[in-house]
Formats: C-alpha cells, sequence, structure tokens
C-alpha cells in the first residue's frame, strides 16, 4: 500500500493511503506532498485517497539490504581522506561527504511505533515524515532543515550547518566556515530574486534532534510566482552539496560510494497560498531486515577526519533514539 504519514513542526499527524505519482520538480502540481532525491531527477508526489489511523509494518514495501551499499568506518575514513586530497585541484572549498549506518531491525520493531516516537521527540523542531510505495521502498526521517517556508506576507529560509554534540564545546573556525558558505549562498539567491524586506537575523546556536547547530534565518516577502524558481535555485545549498556548487555537486556524486537517493533531496508541500519545503536530513530507508541510516557531514580543507566520523554517529542519535526505544 502506498503510504504518506507526517507531522510539521507543531503541526497535527497525518496518516494517509494514495498513491505516489512520478513528476519532474519543473511540472508539480500545487497542493501535495512531494518528496525528491538529491539531484531532483526523481521527483514524486502524493495523491491521498484515505485517512488511516495506523501505519501496518505488512502494508509497507521494504526493499533488500542487499541494496544499500555500506562502507566499514576504516573505508569510510580512507575515502574521505580521499575526499579532502582532492579539493584543491578540482577548486573546492567545501563539500558534504555522507555515510550509510545499518542497524539491526527485528521483525517485532512496530514501524508505527518508531514513527510515533519521531513525532513526540521531534515536534517543535522537525518535519517527520515516512514514506512508503513500490517505486522506492520505505522512508522516514527528522529533519530539521527548512529549505523555504511561509506565505505571500512572510517566506523564511535557513542556514544550517556547523555541528557540535556538547552545548558547551566552543565552535571551532572550522565549523564558523562552513556556516557562513550556506549563508553566503542563501542569501545571495534570495536576493538574486528581488525580495522586499530581507531582512537576515543573528545567528544563533540551536539544539536539533541529538545535536547542536549553528543556525541563521532568512525573512523576506516575495510574490508567490517566484516560489518555484528560487526553490529549485536554493537547493542543493552548501548545507548538503557544497561550494562552489556545480563542482561539489559533480564531485559528490563521482565520489560517494553510495546513491543518496532521498537523502538531502527536497521534502514537504507546496500549495497556492503556502509552501514549506525541507531538505531532507537525518533519514533512513527501512530495508528488509535493517535500517539504513544516512549521514552525512561538511567537509573543508581544514577538516579532521576522525571528527567528521564522529560527527556522523552524533547525528545518527537522532534517529537511534527513536528505534532503539
Ligand atoms: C548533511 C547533514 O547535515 C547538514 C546540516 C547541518 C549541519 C551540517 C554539518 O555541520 O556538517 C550539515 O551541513 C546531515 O545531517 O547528514
Amino acid at each position: 500500500m502506498a503510504v504518506l504519514a507526517y507531522q510539521f513542526p507543531d503541526g497535527d499527524i497525518k496518516k494517509m493511503s494514495g498513491r505516489w505519482v512520478k513528476s519532474s520538480i519543473e511540472d508539480l502540481p500545487l497542493d501535495h506532498f512531494f518528496i525528491s532525491n538529491f539531484t531532483k531527477s526523481e521527483v514524486f508526489y502524493f495523491v491521498a485517497e484515505q485517512v488511516i489511523e495506523k501505519i501496518v509494518n505488512q502494508s509497507l514495501y521494504f526493499n533488500s539490504s542487499d541494496s544499500i551499499f555500506v562502507v566499514h568506518p576504516k573505508a569510510y575514513l580512507n575515502g574521505l581522506q580521499y575526499f579532502i586530497d582532492g579539493f584543491e585541484h578540482e577548486g573546492i572549498q567545501k563539500a558534504i561527504f555522507s555515510r550509510i549506518k545499518l542497524v539491526e531491525k527485528h521483525k517485532e520493531d512496530n514501524i508505527d511505533g518508531i514513527f510515533h516516537s519521531l513525532t513526540d521527540r521531534y515536534k517543535h523542531e522537525a518535519l517527520v515524515y515516512l514514506v512508503s510505495d513500490e517505486k522506492f521502498g520505505t522512508w522516514m526521517g527528522a529533519t530539521p532543515e527548512i529549505l523555504l517556508s511561509g506565505n505571500q506576507e512572510l517566506m523564511k529560509s535557513v542556514a544550517l550547518a556547523g555541528t557540535k554534540r556538547e552545548k558547551e564545546d566552543e565552535w571551532t573556525k572550522k565549523e564558523e566556515e562552513e556556516h557562513q558558505y550556506v549563508v553566503d549562498f542563501v542569501k545571495t539567491k534570495i536576493a538574486s530574486q528581488a525580495p522586499l524586506r530581507l531582512q537576515v537575523l543573528p545567528t544563533e546556536t540551536v539544539k536539533k534532534g541529538a545535536v547542536y547547530h549553528l543556525e541563521t534565518r532568512f525573512e523576506f516577502s516575495i510574490a508567490p510566482i517566484k516560489w518555484n524558481t528560487l526553490m529549485r535555485s536554493l537547493h542543493p545549498t552548501p548545507a548538503v552539496c557544497g561550494t562552489p556548487q556545480e563542482a561539489a555537486q559533480k564531485y559528490i556524486l563521482e565520489n560517494e560510494p553510495h546513491d543518496r537517493m532521498f537523502y538531502t533531496g527536497l521534502i514537504g508541500w507546496r500549495g497556492k497560498e503556502s509552501l514549506s519545503v525541507y531538505v531532507n536530513l537525518r533519514c533512513m530507508q527501512v530495508v528488509s531486515d535493517a535500517f539504513a541510516l544516512y549521514l552525512g557531514g561538511g567537509i573543508t580543507q581544514s577538516s579532521d577526519i576522525v571528527s567528521e566520523l564522529q560527527e556522523t554517529e552524533d547525528k545518527s542519535e537522532t534517529l537511534l533514539k527513536a528505534i532503539v526505544n
């Protein structure tokens, strides 16, 4: 059964069965929930048919775990060093490198229960969702990263990059730098659409799931006719791709050992009156006997590879807390 369940921050939980329809980012119909892959070459929107009470494991589509390409942490470290070593030659200042962490799934693991654990935990701070279809299997996540959200009066975007585990840890120069790449990129893309009243709010430290991030919020007003163009030009930001954007995207596609699929793609609602579009982070593919967690981090020439591996482990706790409970 094709399923969609979601909860926007401070919103109600919705669960429904229906159909996932393949589309393109240019032709997405309004007033539908949609999801795309990282490169936006695979886009699906949902046509709801029936409200459902409970998500039943047996009604979901699980791909086989053989389809997931996982590398051992040691191979990840070697891959990451190789990734950084190529930056100079490719003229890259920052790029995101990701990995997949597999967590065993037991027969008794109840997907509906995990979804509710996520909606309870991240009620105020994330778009929590579950999507399932025979075309792409089952994906779940709790993403804190708003790409574009608002209405005709007030539109928001957010630069979210730079991660630490403990509140009292100092922000390093590397984290501040990687955050600034995102701020500069988002500001340029918004400004190029000639918005009204663009405000860049002071950068703050925010807790999102199991970790702390640097966050800079943008507020402005922009005509609905420009929403789709702005959404497409903002994604992928250097929070999930890199700087310069095109070179970083090419480099990621050539060097990451797995296909990101929905991880770092777009997800959310595009309506006539409002939109609420997120970047799909802190997500996992639920396969036949495992949870495949997609985890990444912003890499610069000053990255320490062991700390970057640890950062992906820290980020994994956002989902692990819900899986293990
Ligand atoms: C790419 C991810 O996080 C991004 C968002 C916030 C902080 C990030 C960082 O500090 O590296 C990443 O840019 C991920 O969670 O997989």
